[in-house]
């Protein structure tokens, strides 16, 4: 909130919005009222301020270490190792470094926060700061409908969870994989398990078909942070939409620098000037980047395409349409015939939708559970005391996943996800995935596309973008289902395209899974790993150089 949004938010407050006609100055005035954190004393505000930035810095210097004495960031080695390694140790090793790292350090920060977060919420008349960030969505009926939602994709989500939990089961064994229960959670390829395209090569369908990723493609042809950028910025301009803007090239740090610490979460930023807008990205040369790639990109078109209206208006229709933007182009970008015409081959369709909802699907109940969480944690019904224990209910309600090694309060594993520490909304991501893909249908639609959902790119559609274009063009002047309904022809969130999109594979994992005899669910839902007593110094062992271990392996056998 800058302070000259923040002179005329004070001034705003002076109004109430019954002393206008005008719809549109109504809704500024409205916006503008609400000054968040800047309704705090200044002594609160700079005791906020602080612990915001003490707990983001805490979280980027983050490292964890082995015995003997190297280090790992999170970005890129800590990830790198969740997603490669196949060794229950080693993924231990991390999972439960990083959250000793960067989650444990953080709970006494993040209570404070609850306090003055909360208090800021009631100051702009707010009943928490829960209520707060759900009031973005002007939906009354909002949870309801998000329940609603999960509802008819939770059988999706069982389908996929009981075919991943068999395919670890033939990986770890009996010991660390029970059929009926709960999965590890550090065993599905990324550090909070949200997205599972990192254990492909462990579920893939048809292992004889060709390659899954394109990323060995990727590598081969000498892709670059640049190219990856410019080969997605020419799917914008293909849909008639902007092109980015000289300044955009300059200024924006597209990968890892080797002088510097930076905060590598990557992140697209709008300095409100009409004419500066930037990526901050630390770019790896992988499918999953060149995803990250359009995802980021979305964002600064839709920056673009609002940029002429008032400040106030300078946003997303709500905040899950900001997010699904990109990841609209994606689902284009993603299929085998697009990769094959951008020199990039993939495979069969059921390989291609399985990797499609280890990230869809597979991140819903995540997406979902971040915010109940933090819902919770804001109107009191989880207390302090009880942060992880909840947690982990949640973790395990929706997700079907248990921790690998005893959580008690002396840990804090909410901390160890970015969005929590960086006091970011996340249930927008849920929405972001619901909706993304009533927007493909409808481009597609309007693509001219026949055949499986699954199948169409939009690549070149001049009818798709203007959908697209303007819609973003009107930013946050009107009210999301209005937004909605240009596109889609009517107001509501809806599951119904993302199932007709994954249609062909959950006829194929009900037989699958069938076939197998595999429950759905997790009945057993208080099963508990092997832990092998000495997994840590175990794992350390693994770290060291050969000769000593052998002289430590010695000793053990
Ligand atoms: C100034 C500012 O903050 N700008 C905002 C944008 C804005 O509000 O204008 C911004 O740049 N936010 C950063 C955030 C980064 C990412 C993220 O955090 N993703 C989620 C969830 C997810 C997971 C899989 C997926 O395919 C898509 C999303 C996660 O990683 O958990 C990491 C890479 C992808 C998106 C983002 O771009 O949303
Ligand atoms: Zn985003």
């Amino acid at each position: 909130m800058s302070a000259h949004t923040l002179d005329y938010g004070k001034k705003a407050r002076q109004f109430d919005t019954t002393d206008f006609q005008d719809a549109q100055v109504k809704r500024i005035i409205k916006k503008l009222s609400d000054i968040e954190r800047a309704a705090l004393s200044s002594q609160e505000l700079e005791e906020y301020n602080n612990l915001l930035s003490n707990m983001e810095t805490k979280y980027s210097v983050a490292e964890v270490c082995r015995a003997n004495k190297t280090c790992h960031p999170l970005d890129p080695d800590l990830q790198a190792i969740m997603a490669e390694s196949r060794d229950y140790d080693e993924l231990l090793f991390a999972w439960k470094g990083w959250r000793d790292a960067a989650g444990k350090v953080i709970r006494q920060d993040y209570k404070r926060y609850v306090e003055l977060a909360n208090k800021a919420a009631t100051l702009n008349g707010h009943s928490d700061n829960g209520a707060f960030w759900r009031s973005l969505y002007e939906t009354p009926t909002f949870e309801q409908d998000l329940e609603a939602l999960w509802k008819e994709l939770e059988p999706l989500y069982h389908n996929v969870h009981a075919y991943v939990r068999r395919a670890l089961y033939k990986k770890y064994g009996a010991e660390r994989v029970n059929l009926k229960g709960p999965i590890p959670a550090h065993l599905l390829g990324n550090m909070w398990a949200q997205t599972w395209s990192g254990i492909m090569d462990l579920v893939i369908p048809f292992p004889g078909a060709t390659q899954v990723d394109a990323t060995p493609a990727m590598v081969a042809q000498k892709w670059d942070a640049h190219r990856m950028f410019k080969e997605s910025e020419k799917f914008f301009t293909s849909l008639g939409l902007m092109e980015m803007p000289p300044e955009f090239w300059a200024k924006s740090m597209l990968e890892k620098p080797s002088d510097r610490k930076v905060v590598c979460h990557a992140s697209a930023w709008d300095f409100y000037n009409r004419k500066d807008f930037r990526i901050k990205q630390c770019t790896v040369i992988t499918m999953d980047d060149l995803i990250t790639v359009h995802h980021e990109m979305g964002h600064v078109q839709y920056f673009l395409q609002y940029k002429d209206q008032p400040v106030s208006f300078r946003d997303g229709a709500n905040p899950g349409f900001h997010e699904a933007i990109g990841d609209v182009l994606a689902l284009s970008v993603s299929t085998p015939k697009h990769l094959q015409s951008i020199g990039l081959n993939l495979s069969c369709d059921i390989n291609f939708l399985m990797s499609m909802a280890l990230d869809k699907i597979a991140f819903l109940p995540f997406g979902y559970l971040m915010d109940q969480w933090r819902w919770k944690v804001f109107d009191g019904r989880i207390p302090p005391t009880e942060y992880n224990k909840e947690w982990w209910n949640l973790r395990m309600k929706y997700q079907g996943l248990c921790p690998p090694v005893v959580r008690t309060e002396e840990d804090f594993d909410p901390g160890a996800k970015f969005h929590i520490p960086a006091n970011v909304p996340y249930v927008r991501y849920f929405v972001s995935f619901v909706i993304q893909f009533q927007f493909h249908k409808a481009l597609c639609e309007a693509a001219r596309h026949t055949g499986p959902l699954h199948t169409c790119d939009i690549y070149q559609s001049k009818e798709a973008g203007k959908l697209l274009g303007d819609v973003m063009k009107l930013g946050f002047s009107k009210p999301w289902p209005e937004a909605m309904a240009m596109i889609t022809n009517q107001t509501k969130m809806s599951a119904l395209p993302l199932m007709e999109y994954f249609q062909p594979l959950i006829t194929w994992l009900e037989k699958e899974n069938a076939k197998n005899g595999d429950v759905l669910g997790w009945p057993e839902y208080d099963w508990k790993p092997f832990v092998t007593s000495n997994a840590e110094s175990k794992v350390d062992f693994l770290g060291m150089s050969l000769d000593s271990a052998a002289a430590v392996a010695g000793q053990w056998i």
